[in-house]
């Protein structure tokens, strides 16, 4: 089981959405971390063939993906940032639906529709209607239906957004559990949500992997420390220009920050443990001013 990205770009116009992207993947969890417009969404629909790279190859086990055709769809699961649920018709419809479009036969589609069902909590509601579920259960049928016909690559496109922390730590243990024997890419710009489950974390920005790695290796790879430290309040906004600032807490003598710097930021800085958030915030980040429409 390969996937491998060679040399990989699609540009529109003057914009590289994908630019020169060179990576090989087996079975386990991607997570592909970004912020928005780094090009996560058309890395993702060209792996499912929907749209074609300018230049470059993506081979699944050594053949050309677009010239597999029906047969890499059929091991191809796919859940879109935005997808089409139908709304009218109850859970289990919905599914018996995707699963004739897939072309599984219905006594087949019938028994994994209901195993999936179950596997994402959503057996009991399976007679409800889709316009009637929350964010979090419209989710799990996504991935229920993106399993359908037991993919072996899973793409899901920031599946957690409009997620609440309960449905974000439900849908976490799900993605790892269906990890088992096949590949899943995820796309988020949410950190926790790929720091525990990922095997391996691509850190993706204008359309570049510049960071692939464990959560660990990343922040091993980072030339910074990681500070606390409590400022004056007249102080904050020197601060937030000078550097990288994470959390900002108002407290008793001032403002005590979470702040990126080689040396110590202030006399009272503490040195703290580095997470996979500061990675973010280092290689993602932007202190205040650094753009001009930034108002301080
Ligand atoms: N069909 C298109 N035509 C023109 N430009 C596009 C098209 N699709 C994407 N882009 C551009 O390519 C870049 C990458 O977009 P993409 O949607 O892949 O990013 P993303 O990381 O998925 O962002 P988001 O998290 O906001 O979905 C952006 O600059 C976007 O404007």
């Amino acid at each position: 089981m390969e996937l491998q990205f060679k040399n990989v770009t699609k540009a529109y116009g003057d914009v590289h959405a994908v630019d020169h992207v060179t990576h090989s993947m087996e079975k386990g969890v991607y997570g592909l971390l970004g912020v928005n417009g780094a090009g996560k969404t058309t890395l993702m629909r060209m792996l499912c063939t929907a749209i074609n790279p300018t230049s470059g190859e993506i081979l699944w086990n050594g053949k050309d993906i677009f010239s597999l055709g029906a047969s890499y769809r059929g091991i191809l699961g796919y859940l879109p940032q935005n997808y089409g649920f139908y709304p009218d018709l109850s859970v289990y419809d919905y599914m018996m639906y995707i699963a004739s479009i897939k072309g599984l036969r219905p006594i087949v589609a019938k028994k994994r529709a209901l195993k999936l069902l179950e596997q994402v909590g959503m057996a009991e509601k399976r007679k409800k209607k889709m316009r009637t579920l929350s964010g979090g259960m419209i989710r799990r049928v996504g991935i229920a239906q993106a399993m359908l016909n037991d993919p072996r690559i899973l793409v899901l496109d920031e599946p957690t957004a409009g997620l609440d922390p309960n449905e974000r730590i439900r849908f976490r243990n799900l993605v790892s559990e269906l990890s088992e024997d096949r590949l899943v890419l995820l796309s988020t710009h949410i950190v926790s949500d790929v720091e525990y489950v990922a095997n391996e974390i691509i850190l993706m920005k204008e359309g570049k992997f510049f960071y692939t790695g464990t959560s660990d290796e990343i922040i091993l790879s980072m030339d910074m420390s990681v500070w606390n430290c409590t400022v004056p309040k007249r102080e904050l906004n020197n601060y937030m220009k000078k550097y990288l600032t994470g959390n900002v807490r108002t407290v008793a003598d001032g403002v005590e920050l979470r702040v990126l710097s080689k040396t110590p930021p202030a006399r009272n800085a503490v040195q703290v443990e580095t997470t996979l958030e500061d990675a973010f915030l280092l290689y993602f980040g932007e202190k205040a001013g650094d753009k001009d429409d930034v108002q301080i």
